[in-house]
């Protein structure tokens, strides 16, 4: 997260960190989030079949052990059908993690939770990134889980010639394009965090891409897979059949 704060420990408790292993050692990779005591929901470009991942939970400093975290195996990851890995704008960027074992949840690992079918949120309405990804383009990841208030732009801001344009479709959220704060690599396939009106918060938005041009570019914000565009597709993995 480029121009973000440390989260406060813990506070966005369904936070995860993808890693993968290479040469012996485990490496962050990715954001995710925890849907469910054995699922993880992540972008499917953060998924490389060549890779052996585990996902880390209740964790806050990367580079240090913290009581209450615990790293899990997965059993199986399920990337979407639709997803084409040569070309993000073409969306269902979004992957499901199956764990080799449910979770305990406790005060530092949480569900997130989805919003209803549909749901789309005006232009401006406040979210949040959290992730550890690099802190300036082509900057160092964060020790720290850090956040950052993005605010959604909406499709018909998003989609202007001089914003992303076509690149973008209604199955995605943009939030950001200030060219301050920004989503950078390493938080693919966080959440972009809102709170509804009930004040329950919910992951609206996996973290896809940013411009080439730089994370924090202006009108080139963060574009997330919107989680409420693939409910069903979310329920038919988790409960088949
Ligand atoms: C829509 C299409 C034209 C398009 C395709 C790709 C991109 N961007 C990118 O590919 C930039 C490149 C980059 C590298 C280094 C620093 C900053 C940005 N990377 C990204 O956007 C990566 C991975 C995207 C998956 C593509 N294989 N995602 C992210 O960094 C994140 F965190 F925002 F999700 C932007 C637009």
């Amino acid at each position: 997260v480029v121009n973000g704060v440390d989260a406060k420990p813990h506070s966005w408790p369904w936070q995860i960190s993808l890693q993968y292993e290479r040469d012996g050692e485990w490496r962050h990779t990715c954001g995710g989030s925890l849907i469910a005591a054995n699922w993880v929901m992540t972008a499917a470009h953060c998924i490389n079949t060549e890779f052996s991942y585990r996902v880390f939970v209740g964790k806050h400093n990367l580079v240090e052990e913290e009581a209450g975290s615990n790293a899990i195996l997965p059993e199986k990851i399920i990337v979407h059908e639709k997803w084409n890995p040569i070309f993000v704008a073409f969306g269902n960027d979004i992957a499901l993690i199956k764990l080799s074992e449910p979770v305990t949840l406790s005060d530092q690992v949480q569900l997130g939770c989805i919003p209803a079918p549909g749901t789309l949120l005006t232009n401006l309405y406040p979210c949040y990134i959290t992730g550890w990804g690099r802190v300036y383009t082509g900057g160092p990841i964060a020790d720290k889980l850090q956040q950052a208030l993005m605010p959604v732009a909406d499709h018909a801001t998003c989609s202007q010639s001089d914003w992303w344009g076509i690149a973008v479709r209604t199955s995605m959220v943009c939030a950001g394009g200030d060219g301050i704060v920004a989503g950078c690599n390493g938080d693919s396939g966080g959440p972009l965090n809102c709170k509804n009106a009930e004040g329950v918060w919910e992951i609206h938005g996996i973290a896809s891409f940013v411009s080439g041009l730089g994370c924090n570019y202006v009108k080139k914000p963060t574009v997330f897979t919107r989680v409420s565009a693939f409910n069903s597709w979310i329920d038919q993995t988790l409960l088949p059949r």
